[in-house]
């Protein structure tokens, strides 16, 4: 597994502020898309692509366009749907599928409520979103389910992630083609499996929900 943390002052700052629990859902919101965007720049670092041949005004010239089959974006509802719009806005092409998941807050354990994908994802490279990566149980789940659909290679674009978590993909996809992008990777995980010093609930933090 590629881990790649993020280390940037511009990202560090934005992080900052949607930490702060005193920021409002809207400035939240366009936190989100902005930093989205900027690891997407690293998570697309793997895009396939083809070598085309082009003619500018001047000259003929060759460049590189994204590959077909292209490229499946999977925002993880209800948080990874903020992310969604900053990451299209860098790869406009892309299609995108939704899976619906949510961690019951009891056992920590992720539950698949909702399905919205390509029946066939065999030689497809997804990009899987969403903002936090605790335990690491939803991402594992989310993967899981692309791969056994076919999926060759799949890259998380999660805002921040704690060390258990990041361990626990680690091991649960051992031989396996996945990358993982993180804003940032926190302290730990503290006794209700929140990450330390994270940002709370990011759906609820999103969404405005009490
Ligand atoms: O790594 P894990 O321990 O599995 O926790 C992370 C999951 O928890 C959050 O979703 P949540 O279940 O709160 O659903 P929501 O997006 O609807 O709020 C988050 O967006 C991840 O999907
Ligand atoms: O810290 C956490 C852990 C899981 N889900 C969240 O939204 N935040
Ligand atoms: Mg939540």
């Amino acid at each position: 597994m590629r881990v790649h943390v993020a280390d940037h002052p511009l990202i560090t700052h934005k992080l900052t502020v949607l930490r702060d629990k005193n920021t409002p859902s809207p400035t939240f919101r366009a936190l989100a898309e902005e930093l989205v965007t900027l690891l997407a720049y690293e998570a697309t670092r793997g895009v396939r692509t083809t070598e085309v041949t082009i003619q500018t005004p001047v000259a003929e010239t060759t460049g590189l366009a994204i590959s077909d089959p292209k490229p499946l974006v999977v925002p993880i509802l209800r948080a990874g749907l903020g992310m969604l719009e900053g990451m299209v806005k860098l790869v406009p092409t892309a299609e995108v599928g939704f899976l619906g998941m949510v961690r019951n807050e009891e056992t920590l354990q992720p539950d698949i409520y909702a399905e919205r994908l390509p029946d066939d994802l065999s030689n497809r490279q997804c990009f899987v979103l969403d903002p936090m990566l605790a335990t690491g149980g939803s991402l594992i789940a989310a993967i899981d389910y692309l791969f056994d659909r076919g999926a060759v290679d799949v890259t998380a674009v999660c805002l921040l992630g704690a060390p258990e978590g990041l361990a626990a993909v680690e091991k649960a996809t051992e031989g396996r083609e996945v990358t993982i992008v993180l804003g940032a990777l926190d302290e730990k995980l503290n006794e209700v499996g929140y990450i330390v010093p994270g940002l709370g609930d990011a759906g609820d933090r999103l969404y405005g929900t009490v």
